[in-house]
């Protein structure tokens, strides 16, 4: 593994990507792979559930997507949260170890704090509906402690993933400042149109928000089919200056109510990675793959961007198998 200190100021993650030859290479999805692999999910903590049946199993999948390319791996922290592990019986102490395990798993990795609608383990985070009553400030104490908690294990950037809607990207932004958070983090919206974010709510105005926020280092897109891609960076570069991270899910279409993946209503490994030179030339500068996106094709996407030129990931002193 490879260790990769990158310094908590959106100049330095530029600094990193430069070093990584422009571009820089996420891991796929880590879920929907864990299941892959016989892990039963159908719970409300999800792929958090593998800290505490199958560690085993969430060390090797990270390590999967290391040897396929990835320089970047996201850990099992996604639907982790302190709430969701007391429900399940555990103290408050055990459910931060949990949190805190999931770094450890990663070493030097990029814990996943998704967004409460992934707590709510309802689908949520695909319409970014939390009714009426909700507030930035309820969201903001939902996630304190457990962003103080990831912070405090030590990695190297913290995702804000498949954000839905403007409030929780708020909630988010202030909660970094508020608390003083010396990691530099990123922040990944969701869309269903190619237009604004699931909830309806403005990509603009959402983008903007993590534009202005000091600790943000760069802005994009997580889980969203690749065929929306390309019109969501064209936006996204309206608004910002920061490197603009793109890590879709492999297209198919999410029953929430049946809560599986509709098999064959998305793209080929090949046909994904066919778009990805075009989101580079365009402005994308780390991508990768989330949802039943696997290791073949962050492998995929390792080649296509080595192919690009000389100074592209191929060019690193890493191996890929
Ligand atoms: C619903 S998006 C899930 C993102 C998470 N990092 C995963 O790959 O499991
Ligand atoms: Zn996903």
């Amino acid at each position: 593994m490879e260790t990769f200190n990158i310094p908590a100021t959106p100049l330095l993650m530029k600094e990193f990507l430069r070093q990584m030859g422009g571009t820089a290479v996420i891991d796929g999805g880590l879920a929907t792979e864990l299941e892959l692999h016989g892990a039963d999910l159908n719970d409300p903590l999800w792929s958090a559930k593998c800290l505490l049946t199958s560690p085993h199993l969430i060390r090797s999948v990270h390590l999967d997507y290391l040897e396929a390319g990835a320089d970047i791996i996201i850990t099992a922290s996604y639907q982790a949260t302190i709430q969701g592990f007391e429900a399940k019986g555990f103290s408050r102490e055990q459910s931060e170890n949990l949190l805190k395990k999931s770094v450890d798993i990663a070493l030097e990795a990029r814990p996943s704090v998704g967004s409460y609608g992934a707590y709510l383990a309802d689908g949520s985070e695909y319409s970014g509906c939390y009714g009426e009553a909700m507030t930035v400030n309820a969201l903001k104490e939902f996630h304190r402690r457990r962003v103080q908690v990831l912070a405090e294990a030590g990695p190297d950037i913290i995702a804000f993933e498949t954000v839905p809607n403007k409030i929780e990207a708020q909630a988010f932004a202030e909660l970094l400042d508020e608390e003083h958070i010396k990691i530099p983090a990123w922040l990944t919206f969701n869309s269903k149109d190619g237009v604004n974010v699931v909830s309806g709510d403005s990509l603009l105005q959402c983008a903007s928000i993590a534009e202005s926020c000091k600790q943000v280092v760069a802005v994009g897109i997580n889980c969203t089919p690749p065929r929306f891609i390309h019109d969501l960076i064209l936006a996204i570069k309206k608004v910002t200056t920061k490197p603009i991270v793109i890590y879709p899910n492999s297209g198919e279409r999410y029953d929430a109510d049946r809560k599986e993946w509709v098999e064959n209503t998305g793209v080929s490994d090949e046909d994904f990675v066919s778009y990805v030179n075009k989101w580079c030339e365009i402005g994308a500068s780390l991508v990768g793959g989330c949802c039943r996106t696997t290791p073949n094709t962050i492998k995929a996407i390792y080649r296509a961007l080595s192919d690009r030129s000389p100074a592209a990931p191929g060019q690193k002193s890493k191996t890929a198998t």
